[in-house]
């Protein structure tokens, strides 16, 4: 892959696609393999990011506006990169992490009406260089995945209950999103594999599988290197 270390591999899509379903599936599946597999997610991943995402997702930091919502996902992002995603794969692990840049670009940039210049100043200070190497957007309509997440915290179709302050959006914004992130994957087609979120978890976990795998070092040639 593209760096002398670790992989980082990040999954994206909209609400309830089963991104943390398939991370656990593939960190089992790559561990059983002899690969030293870390999982972490955002907003969150460090003690510093996940004060940040409680504040994001309660919805308390919604009054401030976009922008402020935007300066605080990219602060935790920042904090995530430097104390754990980069140390992580200087340490050559595989990282697999719950969301990163592209959920700013499109909950952020695309749906939340910020000039995307902004939305690149601030991607760029946050991820100070470290791209992902690897990116699976998750897609399914975005309904369904709504209807997932709904099921997930046993709430009653229609009704909002224990829902996030995202989650609780009007649908056509859930539907640009879905839109947005195939438009990143379409501009970005060496990073980015979209995978159909639809079938069984097995299926959908054998196709993740299959995309990742290939673009990892061997394990074994890498245990090899470090004891010589
Ligand atoms: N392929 C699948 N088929 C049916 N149900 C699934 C599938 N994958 C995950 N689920 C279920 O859908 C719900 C949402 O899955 P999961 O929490 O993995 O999604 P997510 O993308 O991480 O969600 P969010 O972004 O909203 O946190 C869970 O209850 C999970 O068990
Ligand atoms: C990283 C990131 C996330 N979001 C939004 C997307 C989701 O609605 C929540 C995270 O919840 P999840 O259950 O952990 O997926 O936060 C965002 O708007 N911008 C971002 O950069």
């Amino acid at each position: 892959m593209t760096r002398d270390g670790g992989v980082f591999v990040t999954f994206e899509g909209g609400e309830g696609v089963g991104k943390s379903t398939q991370i656990r599936r593939l960190a089992e599946a790559l561990t059983r393999r002899g690969h030293d597999v870390m999982i972490t997610r955002e907003p969150g991943g460090s003690p510093g990011a996940e004060a940040v995402r409680h504040v994001l997702l309660s919805g308390a930091a919604q009054a401030g506006g976009p922008r402020f919502e935007a300066i605080l996902f990219a602060a935790a992002r920042s904090d995530h990169v430097e104390e754990v995603i980069r140390p992580a794969l200087d340490a050559g692990r595989v990282v697999l992490c719950d969301r990163f840049m592209d959920s700013s670009r499109v909950y952020q940039g695309v749906t939340g009406d910020l000039d995307p210049d902004f939305i690149a100043a601030l991607e760029r200070v946050a991820i100070n260089g470290l791209r992902p190497d690897c990116t699976i957007i998750f897609d399914m309509p975005a309904e369904e995945g709504l209807e997932r997440a709904r099921a997930r915290a046993g709430i009653p179709a229609g009704a909002s209950g224990e829902l996030d302050r995202f989650e609780r959006e009007d649908i056509e914004l859930h539907r640009k999103r879905r839109d947005g992130f195939l438009d990143i994957a379409a501009a970005d087609p060496e990073r980015c594999h979209v995978v159909d979120a639809r079938p069984a978890p097995a299926a959908v976990a054998a196709m993740v599988l299959s995309i990742v795998e290939p673009r990892l070092p061997d394990p074994a040639l890498k245990a090899g290197r470090g004891g010589a």
